[in-house]
């Protein structure tokens, strides 16, 4: 079911300081920071030559990332993000092996325009993991 890796995302405090390491100290390509509110998150992509990295800064009180924050002061590697060729039938197959899918189970659009999932992290490993329709 689960294709290409699109991101690995990284939780941060200060997302303007952690752009700059990333710009400067290991020479990568960082975008512009982006507000998402729907998400409650500020959000970053650094593009390798394989994949992205996303930084996340909390955007609102309600961002799912504070609590994440507050436990990792530092910040740390908060999600994995695979892609799927159709986002409601991976949800219906995973439902249906008893992962949960969080939020109200209607995908969002995502950081690049296109439907996205999150799976609970007690059912992966310890891992969240986000899907998104490629
Ligand atoms: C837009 C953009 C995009 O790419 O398109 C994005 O990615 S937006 C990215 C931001 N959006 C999201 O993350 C949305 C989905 N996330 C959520 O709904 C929530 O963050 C959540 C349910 C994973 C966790 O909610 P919470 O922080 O309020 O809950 P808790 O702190 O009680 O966490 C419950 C248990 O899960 C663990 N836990 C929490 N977050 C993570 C994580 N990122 N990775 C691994 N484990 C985690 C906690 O340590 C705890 O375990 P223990 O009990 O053992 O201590
Ligand atoms: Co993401």
């Amino acid at each position: 079911m689960i294709g290409r890796l699109n991101h690995v995302a990284i939780a941060v405090r200060d997302i303007a300081a952690a752009s700059e390491v990333y710009r400067s100290t290991l020479g990568a390509q960082v975008s512009a920071p982006e507000p998402l509110e729907e998400h409650g998150v500020t959000v970053v992509f650094i593009t390798l030559p394989n994949t992205k990295i996303e930084l996340l800064e909390p955007l609102g009180a309600e961002s799912p990332i504070a609590r994440f924050l507050e436990k990792n002061p530092d910040g740390g590697m908060h999600h994995i993000c695979y892609e799927v060729d159709d986002i409601g039938a991976a949800r219906d197959q995973l439902v249906n092996s008893g992962a949960r899918v969080l939020g109200s189970g209607e995908p969002k659009i995502g950081a690049h325009g296109k439907p996205v999932l999150f799976l609970h992290p007690k059912d992966f490993n310890g891992t969240l993991i986000e899907l998104e329709q490629a």
